[in-house]
C-alpha cells in the first residue's frame, strides 16, 4: 500500500499502515526485543533526572553522537536485521538515514511526552522514518500556535513519515493508556548532520 498524505496544515505528513508485511514485522519485533541493547535513558525535566518511561537505544554510524534532553548519546552498532529497512527506507525516500532511535513500550504505562524531533543536527526541515512493531498505540500531533490536534493509530508494520515544516510549527506525544495493551516497538530513522 502506499504513503497516503494526512491532511494537516503547516505539515507534510504521511501514513502506509501496512508497510511491512505481517510475518516479516512479527520476525523483526521478537528479534529487536532480545537483541537490541536496550537502556533506561535519563532524561533532565524541569531541573530532575528521570528514569525515562520507556526503554531505548540510540543507533547510527560512527559520527551520530546525539543531544537529547541534556544527555550526548553515542550510537551503538546497527544491528544487521536493520539495515534492509534502513535501505528500503532511503530507496523509497531518497533520505540518507545514518540512525535510529530505538524506542521499547512495555505496556501502557510506557509512554513519550510532547516534543519536536527538531534538534540542530537534525537540519532545518528533517526527515523522521517512524516504522511501528506491536501494540498499536495513539500518536498525536499539536500544532504549537493553534492547538489543532490529530490523533493517529500506529499498527504493527505501518510507517509514518515526518517531513518539511512538521517539526517546526508541531509538537508530537505518544500517551499512555490504561488499554492493556502488549509491547510495541517504534524505530525513528533520522539524518544526523555531523557537527
Ligand atoms: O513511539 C512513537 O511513535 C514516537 C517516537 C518519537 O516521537 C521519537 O522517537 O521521537
Ligand atoms: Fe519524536
Amino acid at each position: 500500500m502506499p504513503l497516503q498524505p494526512l491532511p494537516l496544515v503547516d505539515a507534510e505528513i504521511a501514513l502506509d499502515p501496512a508497510w511491512l508485511e505481517a510475518t516479516g514485522a512479527d520476525r523483526l519485533l521478537l528479534e529487536l526485543r532480545d537483541r537490541v541493547p536496550w537502556e533506561a535513558h535519563r532524561i533532565r525535566l524541569f531541573g530532575r533526572e528521570h528514569a525515562s518511561p520507556r526503554l531505548s537505544c540510540w543507533i547510527g554510524d560512527p559520527g551520530t553522537a546525539y543531544r537529547y534532553s541534556g544527555t550526548l548519546f553515542e550510537p551503538r552498532p546497527w544491528p544487521a536485521l536493520l539495515r534492509p529497512l534502513r535501505d528500503r527506507l532511503q530507496n523509497e525516500t531518497g533520505v540518507g538515514f545514518n540512525s535510529v532511535l530505538a524506542n521499547l513500550y512495555r505496556d501502557g504505562h510506557d509512554c513519550m511526552g510532547w516534543h519536536s524531533d527538531d534538534e540542530p543536527e537534525l537540519g532545518a526541515s528533517p526527515v523522521i522514518a517512524s516504522v511501528s512493531l506491536g501494540a498499536a498505540r495513539r500518536f498525536v500531533l499539536k500544532h504549537r500556535q493553534t492547538q489543532q490536534k490529530l490523533a493517529i493509530a500506529l499498527p504493527h508494520g505501518s510507517l509514518l513519515l515526518m517531513a518539511g515544516a512538521t517539526q517546526r510549527h508541531y509538537r508530537h506525544a505518544l500517551p499512555r493508556t490504561t488499554r492493556p495493551v502488549g509491547p510495541r516497538i517504534n524505530l525513528t530513522f533520522r539524518q544526523i548532520h555531523p557537527a
